[in-house]
C-alpha cells in the first residue's frame, strides 16, 4: 500500500543512554594520554591491591591500573573505528560491486559472500592475523577484513530492494550512470541499516581486538589496549586479586554496550510512520480527448515476454498513433506493465522480451539504444508517488536530473525549467518547491511534479502505469485533466495503463484489453460499453465498473487544491 513516509527521529532512552556512555569513552579517550600518561608509565610497588593511591591496584610492573586502563582507550578505539571503517568501505564497495554484476555473476558472487558469513568472523580474524604476524596493524586488518562479508551481504541486498523501485528505474531511463545511481540513489536510502550494522559492527570488532590481543596475537608492548591489559593482569586474576582486572573488563563492557544500544536506538529511531491515503474512487472527471490521429509512433507486434517459470506477455500487438493516447486494462497480472515496461527498455532481470516489430518512432526498440536518446523520447509516471522519488535527496535534484544529464543544462536553467514545468501542472510556490523532499509533498503534489519532470523532457511517447491509483478523487481529476490537456496542446502521445476501465474510457482514444498475457480486444473507447464489447473478458470487466453509466461530462470540473493537499 502506498505510503506518505514521514520520517521522524525518536529519541529512545536505550538510545540516549548509549550515546551518552560512548560520548563519556570517546571524552576518556582524548583526554586520558594527555593528563595521565606520566601516571600510567610510573612504577610502583608491583601487583599492589586496591588502595587509595591505586584504586584498581598495581600490575606485575607496578604501573597503575586504572591510569593504564583510561590511558589504552585512546588506541582501542582508534583500532576498533579503524577496523569498522574497512569493513564498511570495503564491505559497501564489494556489495554494490556484487549488485553491478551481470545476474549469473551476481548469484555467484552472493553465494561466496554467504559462505563468508556464515565463517565464524574471530577464527577468521585468527587466520588473517596468523598469516600477518602479531601486532596492531595486523589485528585491524584482520578483523577489518572479517567485517566485510557482513557489509557486503547487506550492501547487495539492500541494493537488489532499492533497484526495484520505481525512482530507480526512472533515474536509468534518464540514463544516470551506474556510479549516480549507486552515490546519489541507492547509498542515501541505504544509510539507515548500513548505520545500524556499523554500530553493531563496533561492538564486535572491539571484542574481537580486545581478544586478539588477549591471546597476545594484537598489540604488543610497549603498546598497550584493553586487551593486553587483560592478558598483563591475568596472573592477578588467577591468583585472586580480580580488581586489576577491573578497568579494562568494564570499559570493554561498557564501550561495547554503548555501540549496540545506539546500534539498536538508531533501528527503532526513523520511525517512518505511513500515512495511508484513501482508495481512489475510480470514476475520471476529465472530459473525452478529441479523435486520434493516424500515424503511428509507437508499433508493436508479436511481443513475448518470458520469466523463470514461462510466458507472461503473449504474442501482443498495437499501435499507438501520433497523438493518440492509448489505454490498456486488465486485472491485476495481465501483462499491462510489462507490456510497457518493453517499450520503456525498462524489462526487470531476468525476463527476456521477443517481438517481430517493437518500434518508437525510428528506434528499433528491440537493439540497444542509447540512453540518452530514450531518456528524451520517454518519459514515465508511476503508479506510487511514495516511491517515484528518492527519499533522500531534495525534489530540485531529482526533477532536473535528465535536463542536466542529457540536454547539458547548468543546474540554474535545468531548474528554471522544472520551475515552469511545474507551474504547467499548477503547482503552487514552485521554487519552494525544489528546496522540499518528497515526503513534504502530498501524494497529489508528487505525482504532479513527476508529471512536470515528464513534460520538461518533452518526450513523444509518455507512459503512465497507473498514474492516479493512489490518489483521492479530487487528485485524480487534476492529473488526468492535466494528461488530456497536454496531449490535446503539445501532440504527445500517452500510453495509459489502468485497472480502472471506467477512468480509460474517459481519457482514452483507444483501448486494448489485455487478460493472461494476451490482447483479448481492442475497441474505441467511446465504444467500451456492454452494448458494444465483444470480448465476454471485457464485458467481465465492465460490470465490475461501477458507475460507468454516470455521465463523466456532467461531473463537476474540480480545482486544483494546492493549499489543502500540501502536508502539514
Ligand atoms: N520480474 C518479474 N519476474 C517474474 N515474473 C514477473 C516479473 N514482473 C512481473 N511478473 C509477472 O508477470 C505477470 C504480468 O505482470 P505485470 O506487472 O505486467 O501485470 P499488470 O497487468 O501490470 O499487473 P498490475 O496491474 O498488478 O500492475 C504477472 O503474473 C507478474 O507476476
Amino acid at each position: 500500500m502506498p505510503t506518505d513516509a514521514r520520517r521522524r527521529f525518536r529519541w529512545t532512552p536505550g538510545l540516549v543512554i548509549g550515546v551518552v556512555l560512548f560520548a563519556a569513552v570517546v571524552i576518556i579517550a582524548v583526554l586520558a594520554p594527555f593528563f595521565l600518561t606520566g601516571a600510567a608509565e610510573e612504577m610502583g610497588e608491583r601487583a599492589a591491591p586496591a588502595s587509595a593511591a591505586h584504586p584498581l591496584g598495581t600490575d606485575l610492573s607496578g604501573h597503575d591500573m586504572l591510569a593504564r586502563s583510561l590511558v589504552a582507550a585512546r588506541l582501542t578505539l582508534v583500532m576498533t573505528a579503524a577496523a569498522t571503517a574497512i569493513a564498511v568501505v570495503l564491505g559497501v564497495l564489494v556489495g554494490t560491486s556484487v549488485w553491478l554484476l551481470p545476474a549469473r555473476g551476481r548469484e555467484f558472487c552472493l553465494r561466496i559472500i554467504d559462505a563468508a558469513v556464515a565463517f565464524p568472523a574471530l577464527l577468521l580474524a585468527l587466520v588473517v592475523a596468523a598469516i600477518l604476524g602479531a601486532g596492531s596493524l595486523p589485528a585491524v586488518v584482520a578483523i577489518g577484513v572479517a567485517g566485510i562479508p557482513n557489509f557486503a551481504r547487506l550492501t547487495a541486498n539492500l541494493a537488489a530492494q532499492i533497484s526495484s523501485r520505481d525512482y530507480l528505474s526512472a533515474a536509468r531511463l534518464v540514463g544516470v550512470g551506474n556510479r549516480r545511481l549507486i552515490t546519489d540513489h541507492m547509498l542515501p536510502n541505504m544509510a539507515e541499516p548500513l548505520l545500524v550494522l556499523t554500530a553493531s559492527n563496533f561492538a564486535q570488532s572491539l571484542t574481537a581486538l580486545t581478544s586478539l590481543s588477549f591471546v597476545g596475537l594484537g598489540v604488543q608492548s610497549p603498546e598497550y589496549d584493553w586487551g593486553k591489559l587483560l592478558n598483563e593482569a591475568l596472573p592477578s586474576l588467577l591468583a585472586g586479586r580480580p580488581v586489576q582486572t577491573l578497568g579494562p573488563a568494564l570499559l570493554v563492557v561498557v564501550t561495547a554496550l554503548a555501540a549496540m544500544l545506539i546500534g539498536d536506538g538508531l533501528a527503532a529511531a526513523a520511525d517512518p510512520r505511513g500515512v495511508s491515503r484513501p482508495a481512489s474512487l475510480r470514476r475520471a472527471l476529465v472530459p473525452p480527448a478529441p479523435a486520434a490521429a493516424p500515424e503511428a509512433i509507437v508499433e508493436v507486434q508479436d511481443l513475448h515476454v518470458t520469466g523463470p517459470a514461462g510466458p507472461l506477455v503473449r504474442g501482443v500487438s498495437f499501435t499507438i498513433g501520433r497523438g493518440e493516447i492509448l489505454g490498456i486494462v486488465g486485472e491485476s497480472g495481465s501483462g499491462k506493465s510489462l507490456t510497457a515496461m518493453s517499450i520503456a527498455k525498462l524489462l526487470p532481470d531476468g525476463l527476456q522480451m521477443d517481438a517481430a516489430r517493437l518500434s518508437l518512432g525510428e528506434l528499433d526498440l528491440r537493439g540497444r539504444v542509447d540512453d540518452r536518446t530514450m531518456a528524451t523520447t520517454v518519459s514515465l509516471v508511476y503508479q506510487d508517488p511514495t516511491s517515484t522519488f528518492n527519499p533522500a535527496l531534495r525534489l530540485g535534484t531529482q526533477l532536473t536530473e535528465v535536463l542536466r544529464t542529457h540536454f547539458g543544462k547548468s543546474r540554474r536553467q535545468a531548474r528554471a525549467a522544472i520551475v515552469g514545468a511545474l507551474r504547467t501542472v499548477r503547482m503552487t510556490k514552485p521554487e519552494e518547491r525544489l528546496r522540499q523532499h518528497p515526503y513534504e509533498l502530498s501524494g497529489g503534489m508528487r505525482q504532479r511534479a513527476m508529471i512536470a519532470a515528464a513534460l520538461a523532457a518533452d518526450p513523444k511517447l509518455i507512459i503512465a502505469d497507473e498514474p492516479t491509483t493512489a490518489l483521492d478523487v479530487t487528485v485524480q481529476a487534476g492529473i488526468l485533466r492535466e494528461i488530456t490537456r497536454l496531449n490535446r496542446e503539445l501532440g504527445t502521445s500517452v500510453l495509459f495503463i489502468s485497472h480502472d476501465i471506467g477512468v480509460v474510457r474517459a481519457l482514452c482514444h483507444r483501448v486494448v484489453v489485455m487478460h493472461d498475457g494476451r490482447i483479448v480486444e481492442e475497441i474505441d473507447a467511446e465504444l467500451l460499453d456492454a452494448e458494444h464489447a465483444g470480448h465476454p473478458y471485457t464485458r467481465a470487466l465492465l460490470a465490475a465498473t461501477p458507475s460507468l453509466d454516470e455521465k463523466l461530462d456532467a461531473l463537476p470540473v474540480l480545482e486544483w487544491r494546492d493549499e489543502t493537499e500540501a502536508v502539514r
